[in-house]
């Protein structure tokens, strides 16, 4: 596949719908082989999108000090990401251009499940942009909605269990980065974000229609996903890649902000609950071989490694990285 196929997603809301298989397997041809797709018909309304736009953009308007009091910290992966603060883990040490605002699957402060995995809590929400938080809520729960029909359409394309995927995302560590990419000089080196993979299960973004995110195909080249108004570019991460025994395509991509303006994204990371344990659950392909991943253990890890001065150790997982 040398482009990206736009499919229209709402057949998958009936099973008896008569285009619903046929959409079950557009969706499964484009992940298996490009690993992104564009999709429509999700029932999310385009006037809930430029909601959350305006709120990342009033979100990184806040004064520089206020959002540097926000700043994440290695005990609180949430809130602030100050520009250049990661270099890329590749060793190119040029440092994206973007600064971001972390959000993490939201429990009060009381919540159970806490005891068994610090990474769940309340999220910090600027206190200099009311309704944020109502705004991306909303749109959150609504993009799950929109995660789980994608989900039940791969379970069944591969043949899968009913229910084997959705049910790993009963309280799950799924989270949002808001992003903010200021322009990049026409002759200007370097990345909105470098390339990477997701090491997430799916991802679903709003495509800002400044463009700027390109996707690499098989042969080594790079497009830019063709997303109709009002459409969502999905792709596959690390862990459908590895729960489908390798069949399902996690795929380099990167942003280069070339248009001039700024540009705002606010990714949608679908990630099972903290005591899933991903491994294939189909025989993998010839040549697929890697460990199973705990996702709380492997989100700590992620986190963690994110500081230049922490390293990785044999027990971090192999996910993300353009080698694996
Ligand atoms: O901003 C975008 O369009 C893509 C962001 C991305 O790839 C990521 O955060 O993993
Ligand atoms: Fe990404």
């Amino acid at each position: 596949m040398q482009s990206i196929p736009t499919i229209d997603i709402s057949p998958l809301k009936d099973t008896a719908h008569p285009d619903h298989d046929a959409t079950v397997q557009r969706i499964l041809d484009a992940c298996t082989d490009i690993g992104f797709l564009s999709i429509t018909g999700t029932g999310v309304s385009p006037d809930t999108v430029n909601q959350v736009r305006a709120k990342t953009r009033e979100i990184f308007d806040i004064d520089e000090q206020s959002k540097w009091d926000q700043a994440i910290t290695r005990n609180n992966y949430r809130g602030y990401i100050p520009m250049g603060f990661f270099t890329p883990n590749d060793g190119s040490g040029k440092a994206d251009k973007y600064e971001g605002y972390k959000l993490h699957f939201e429990v009060s402060e009381d919540h159970p499940v806490r005891d068994d995995c610090a990474l769940y809590g309340p999220n910090l929400w600027p206190a200099e942009v009311p309704g944020a938080q109502d705004v991306i809520l909303e749109y959150w729960s609504q993009l799950d909605h929109v995660a789980e029909l994608l989900l039940g359409a791969l379970e069944i394309g591969l043949g899968l269990t009913p229910n084997v995927l959705k049910a790993a995302f009963a309280t799950p560590m799924t989270n949002m980065t808001l992003l903010h990419y200021p322009p990049q000089a026409s002759d200007e080196e370097g990345f909105g974000i470098h390339p990477h993979k997701d090491t997430d299960a799916l991802t679903i973004i709003a495509p800002d229609p400044v463009g700027g995110l390109e996707v690499q195909t098989r042969d080594g080249g790079w497009i830019t996903p063709d997303c109709p108004p009002g459409g969502f570019v999905v792709n596959i991460g690390d862990m459908l890649e590895l729960w489908s025994g390798g069949q399902l395509k996690s795929t380099p991509h990167r942003v280069v902000n070339k248009s001039g303006k700024e540009r705002y994204s606010f990714p949608y990371f679908a990630v099972p609950r903290h005591n899933v344990v991903v491994e294939p659950l189909l025989p993998p392909l010839p040549g697929f071989d890697r460990p199973s991943v705990h996702c709380g253990h492997w989100s700590a890890e992620i986190w963690r490694t994110n500081w230049p001065d922490e390293n990785a150790t044999v027990d971090t997982p192999e996910l993300g990285t353009l080698s694996s």
